[in-house]
């Protein structure tokens, strides 16, 4: 018997829109199209089309509650995404609601529509500051966030201080949207604030004629990947991309602008934001070149003796990853190793000592993501030094993408005995790589040896990085020689 698979749901409160623009047909084709099943409780029915708003009709208080009853005994949402609230009375219900129901509570509180009503009033503005505590994220635009924090916004650390206002006042999390409205400038740029990360999205401004319903397919897209299993930070930069792939492909269907389109999942890596906690992020020259679409074979060892015998082994990109030295000793190795990489033409990538590879003129070096908040980026940038970035997530490579860095790792893809790692698995990689390397070499990581390489190259990637496969087989020579084939042969 076939096993019975179940889908997630998310839940939608927001308003029929019926040119299905916007509102709760936009939330449900977002949901489906990345194929979480949404449910909805209907918050009011407004006629509206492509150039106004001529009525909005709201539901009646028990009707919202035996919406959301009948939806929350039995589909069990895992998130719910609140939109248009029709008056104070409503958003005090979902205060309560939001209060007594587990899941993760997304809302992007809908103020005026871009159709012109104004729902925004001190009495409807005094009962949502009673929902902001039950919400993990919140996602306003500028005169939304301004609204509800009674603060003019006019500039980056405006933003800054109404994002953390909103969670002050008990929101998990804060996404401002729309931060292109600021300096009019050529770029789309969103702020997050977390606890544990604060970011600026952004990426070339999209002059789009048809931008219908963005705020409401963002809010849904994150509650969507949210329920898939993505983190906060994830979901939002998943839902970015799918906002700028939806509005490059939006489309005219009545009079005026048109709706976003929904198309798929985010496969084209420009529809990425560059992730950075620089406000007046511009993205960067790249860093050098490796002059090579496949870093291949990639050992990462921890010695001269390892460096010097896989270099005679043919291998031509290698990474010496010293955790146990320091100080002159550190130093001479660096060197020596330095010199043997140029003697052998190889690329010698530095793992962590980012001062001493400079010092040294390295041809490489590879940073995690702890080192890349403190290491001299730009100073490597202009002495020339290729940088790899270690990535575990879509956050991760977002973030090192906005360094334009000369290649990306992706790991661990399986358990390692070498160090405690976060595994990403193949679904991820077969997602990744084929994305990253539109533009990145890619190289994959963790637990890879000659038994699952096969399924590791299936996913696209060009190049596998490996330490016991090699430094703990048998024989170095022979392990080296088969994965060196099998790559060969993929
Ligand atoms: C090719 C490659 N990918 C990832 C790593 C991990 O680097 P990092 O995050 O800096 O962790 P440590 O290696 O320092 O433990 C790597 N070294 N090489
Ligand atoms: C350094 C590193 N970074 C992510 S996994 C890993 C270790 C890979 O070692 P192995 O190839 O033995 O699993
Ligand atoms: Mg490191």
């Amino acid at each position: 018997m076939s096993k019975v698979f179940r889908r997630v749901s998310v839940c939608c409160f927001s308003a029929s829109d019926s040119s299905a623009h916007a509102g709760m047909q936009a939330d449900l084709r977002t949901l489906s199209d990345l194929a979480v099943h949404g449910c909805s409780v209907v918050t009011a029915i407004t006629a509206q089309n492509s150039q106004r708003l001529l009525q909005c009709s709201a539901s009646d208080q028990a009707s919202l509650i035996a919406q959301w009853q009948s939806v929350a005994q039995d589909l069990k949402p895992v998130a719910c995404k609140v939109g248009l609230l029709a008056n104070s009375d409503q958003v005090k219900t979902l205060a309560t609601i939001a209060g007594q129901y587990s899941a993760v509570w997304i809302a992007d509180p809908v103020l005026q529509s871009s159709t012109g009503h104004n729902f925004h009033s001190p009495d409807f503005i005094a009962a949502y500051k009673q929902l902001l505590p039950q919400l993990d994220l919140i996602t306003p635009n500028i005169p939304e966030a301004a609204a509800l924090t009674g603060q003019p916004i006019n500039s980056a650390e405006d933003v800054i201080c109404a994002a953390k206002q909103l969670q002050r006042q008990g929101v998990g999390a804060v996404l401002i949207k729309g931060g292109h409205a600021i300096g009019g400038g050529t770029r789309s740029q969103d702020y997050f604030y977390s606890p544990d990360k604060q970011f600026w999205l952004s990426s070339p401004r999209q002059a789009a004629a048809n931008n219908r319903g963005t705020g409401c397919v963002m809010a849904s897209a994150i509650a969507a990947f949210i329920s898939l299993g993505k983190s906060m930070a994830d979901a939002v930069v998943l839902a970015y991309a799918y906002v700028q792939q939806g509005l490059r492909a939006g489309y005219a269907v009545g009079q005026g602008a048109g709706p976003v389109l929904n198309g798929g999942w985010p496969k084209a890596l420009s529809d990425y934001p560059e992730v950075s906690e620089q406000a007046d992020y511009v993205s960067p020259s790249p860093f050098a070149s490796c002059d090579t679409d496949s870093l291949g074979l990639y050992p990462v060892i921890d010695s001269i003796d390892w460096l010097k015998k896989l270099l005679a082994a043919g291998v031509s990109t290698i990474q010496l990853r010293i955790k146990n030295l320091q100080g002159q000793a550190l130093s001479e190795t660096l060197n020596l190793a330095i010199q043997l990489g140029r003697e052998y033409k190889a690329r010698l990538f530095i793992n962590d000592h980012w001062q001493l590879a400079l010092q040294l003129k390295a041809y490489g070096v590879h940073l995690g993501q702890e080192d890349i908040g403190s290491a001299d980026i730009n100073a490597l940038r202009a002495a020339g030094i290729r940088l790899g970035v270690s990535t575990h997530s879509e956050y991760e490579w977002a973030r090192a993408h906005a360094l334009r860095p000369s290649y990306i790792a992706l790991g661990a893809v399986f358990a390692t005995q070498t160090k405690p790692a976060q595994v990403i698995g193949l679904d991820n990689l077969q997602c990744w790589a084929p994305l990253l390397q539109q533009r990145y070499p890619v190289t994959a990581i963790g637990g890879i040896n000659a038994s699952n390489i096969a399924a590791v190259l299936a996913s696209g990637v060009r190049s596998v990085a490996v330490v016991t496969a090699i430094t703990q087989a048998a024989c170095y020579r022979q392990a080296t020689q088969q994965l060196l084939q099998q790559m060969a042969q993929a």
